[in-house]
């Protein structure tokens, strides 16, 4: 029977295409789904039925999700990590731009010349206020990363082309992200130190309960006069009313932002945009593609890659057929599933076990397909989470 996929934002066609019509229905509507697939929609735990095997996010924040209730039901979530980085590095750079030159007013004030029929007339105007919007040179000045993961080193790399020096924070930075990362970016130990010495700052870091309001008042305080914070992460890492407090005191002289608030619209130290980083239609491809490819190699073959909250594991197919485990991180229950498997006289053919936090996860290949009744005793054991049996 096909699978069914609800997708709860619009999708890429690229990415949709990879889930085949014969295997695949996919809709905006279904009672009953296999799997979500989604970008930005707000997912309510209430809102994920029973029938959901998977949620896959095209895209790579995953704070829209209530992944903690999806790790307790056993629900891998994917993301599609680097899939965008690109697009948010490109606009970071215009980010940077807007925030060093009088280019929006600049405009603006062009705009309002349209009134001016006379060539000349134009021309005196324009030369008479050009002075109005005079900024400064990127090069030279220091940029801030808060974040060195995908989009992070990205920024890094391309502000280091412009010239300027960069100075990078991230506690939790991975190998492979080190690797990628130039040598030219310097390491600040603290925080506060990458507030204190730089004239832009940026956020390439996730939304966490551990960094909500991370960028405190505090931290604007240390900010050089004249200095500029960009925000392509996520709102909710930027204390508001301590952000608010820094504009009116003038220690900071622009914000710059993908994510408007009511409080925030129509001043003239903001520049807002509408969540616009990934918008683009190589970005929304990519993440498409890597998010449907992801959930298709989990629900044909119980293989994950790019979980947040699952063990990565990929076996190959081996066997006649494949169980596919999540339980409790606990002793014993792999041996229990085994038992009953021996019980049966079933033949493991190959077989991967791995483990994140709370959680355990199984591939197992057999040599025949197990019985209604063992499935539902392997289910029944206490710390299994699910098992599904696949063809
Ligand atoms: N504006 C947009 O449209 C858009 C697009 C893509 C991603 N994003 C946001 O950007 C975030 C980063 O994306 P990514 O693809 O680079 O993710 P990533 O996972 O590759 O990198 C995130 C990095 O942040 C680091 N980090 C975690 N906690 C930190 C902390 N307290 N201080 C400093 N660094 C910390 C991690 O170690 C990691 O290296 C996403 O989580 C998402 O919220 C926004
Ligand atoms: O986390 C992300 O990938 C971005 O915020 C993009 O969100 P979007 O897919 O809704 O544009």
């Amino acid at each position: 029977m096909a699978k069914r996929i609800l997708t709860l934002n619009q999708i890429s066609v690229r990415g949709l295409e990879r889930l085949p019509r014969e295997r695949y229905e996919i809709a905006s509507e279904f009672t009953n789904p296999d799997a979500i697939l989604l970008r930005s929609h707000k997912l309510g735990a209430a809102d994920i039925a029973d029938s959901v095997l998977a949620i896959a996010r095209a895209g790579a924040g995953t704070n829209n999700i209530p992944v903690d209730a999806c790790t307790q039901r056993g629900i891998p979530v994917f993301n599609s990590p680097g899939a965008n980085a690109n697009a948010v590095k490109e606009l970071v750079a215009a980010g940077l731009l807007l925030g060093s030159r009088g280019i929006i007013d600049g405009v603006d004030y062009v705009a309002g010349l349209r009134g001016i029929s006379d060539a000349a007339a134009l021309n005196q105007a324009l030369e008479a206020n050009k002075k109005r919007f005079k900024g400064n040179e990127l090069q030279g000045k220091t940029l801030g990363v808060v974040g060195l993961g995908a989009i992070g080193s990205l920024v890094a790399d391309m502000a280091l082309t412009l010239g300027m020096d960069v100075i990078g924070y991230d506690p939790a930075l991975s190998v492979d992200a080190a690797w990628r990362l130039s040598s030219q970016v310097r390491k600040a130990d603290t925080l506060s130190m990458v507030f204190a010495r730089s004239d832009y700052v940026t956020l390439h870091l996730p939304a966490l309960e551990s960094t909500r309001g991370l960028v405190s008042a505090e931290l604007l305080q240390a900010m050089p006069a004249d200095s500029c914070l960009l925000n392509f992460a996520r709102q909710e890492i930027v204390d508001e009313d301590a952000l608010l407090a820094a504009l009116e005191r003038g220690g900071l002289r622009k914000y710059i932002a993908d994510f408007p608030s009511p409080a925030l619209i129509g001043r003239k130290d903001v520049i807002l945009m509408p969540h616009i980083g990934a918008s683009t239609d190589e970005a929304e491809d990519n993440c498409a593609i890597m998010a449907a490819d992801q959930l298709r190699d989990f629900l044909e073959n119980g293989n994950i890659r790019n979980a947040v909250n699952f063990p990565t594991l990929q076996l190959e197919r081996a066997g006649t057929c494949r169980l596919a485990i999540t339980n409790s991180n606990v002793p014993r229950i792999l041996g229990s599933v085994l038992a009953i498997l021996a019980e049966l006289d079933i033949n493991v053919v190959d077989m991967l076990n791995k483990s994140r936090d709370e959680l355990a996860y199984n591939l197992i290949d057999i040599d025949r397909a197990p019985t209604a009744d063992s499935l539902a005793k392997m289910q029944a054991l206490d710390g299994v989470i699910n098992v599904r049996h696949i063809a």
